[in-house]
């Protein structure tokens, strides 16, 4: 499912924190938004998921996004919060469950296939384990993994990830980002997320808009992104620019010697 962005503008009443941002994202690809902290990255993503006002054209499967009824937009739209809200007294399985609901007929009960759905996901995601724990005796990063759980299990076109690896270890982010790109590649789910970590967003993202001070100042290829002077220039770092064995821009900082 295509996303497209023309123009949009976004924020939380006042001026815009994020304006002039276009993008087009085809179905099956993946589009990382970096930037430094604060640069709008998260608000952009909520005006994707039609979470805060926005300006412009934000469009899914040639949808507006803003006409959709909540239900429907869960529908299409799987939204994972930077900070999720979780109801601690829930089991992991039963949270999980909770992203089936856009699927259900009103007042129906989940059925077989849907904890198929659940216990698949949790499976993919290393949580089978913890199926029955409640949310508040879980460590952070399982916590993580039980969020982005409920978005698998909603299966929706289009997956719009806020720093989805934050606060997992680096064996946990891969298979998360790995199932991601599994999705997007065999079932031509559209990804959107927002990546802190260079090395990882020019792994798994086919584009990438790097957004700073609100608007977008650079957008392409990671190789294209990805250089020295415009790391330094935005980030405020010393870095240097690798290769990977793949091919990939390994951004890592540089430590004064
Ligand atoms: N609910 C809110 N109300 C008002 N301003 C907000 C709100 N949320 C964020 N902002 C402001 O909007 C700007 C962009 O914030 P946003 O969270 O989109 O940045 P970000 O690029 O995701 O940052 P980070 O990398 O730190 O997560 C910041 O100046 C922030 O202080």
């Amino acid at each position: 499912m295509r996303v497209e962005l023309r123009d949009v503008a976004a924020g939380y009443g006042g001026a815009p924190v994020v304006r002039g941002v276009s993008a087009e994202v085809p179905a099956g690809g993946w589009l990382a938004v970096v930037g430094p902290n604060g640069a709008g990255k998260s608000t952009l993503l909520k005006a994707v998921a039609g979470l805060v006002r926005s300006t412009g054209v934000v469009e899914v499967g040639g949808r507006a996004v803003g006409g959709l009824r909540a239900r429907e937009r869960a529908r299409l739209i799987g939204y994972a919060p930077q900070v999720a809200v979780v109801p601690d007294g829930l089991a992991v399985a039963d949270y999980a469950l909770l992203g089936r609901t856009p699927h259900l007929d009103p007042l129906a009960r989940e059925g077989r296939a849907d904890r198929e759905v659940v216990a698949g996901v949790l499976d993919r995601l290393d949580l089978a384990h913890l199926a029955d724990r409640p949310l508040r005796a879980l460590s952070g990063g399982e916590r993580q993994r039980a969020v982005l759980a409920r978005v698998l299990a909603q299966q929706t076109g289009v997956l719009l990830l806020d720093e989805p690896t934050t606060g997992l270890d680096i064996g946990h982010a891969q298979a998360l980002l790995d199932l991601v790109d599994r999705l997007r590649a065999e079932d031509g789910t559209t990804v959107v997320s927002t990546l802190h970590d260079l090395v990882l967003a020019a792994q798994y993202a086919d584009r990438l808009l790097l957004v700073d001070g609100g608007g977008p100042v650079a957008h392409g290829s990671p190789a294209d992104v990805l250089t020295q002077e415009v790391v330094a220039r935005h980030y405020a770092a010393e870095v240097e620019v690798l290769r990977t064995r793949g091919g990939h821009p390994a951004v890592v900082p540089s430590r004064p010697v």
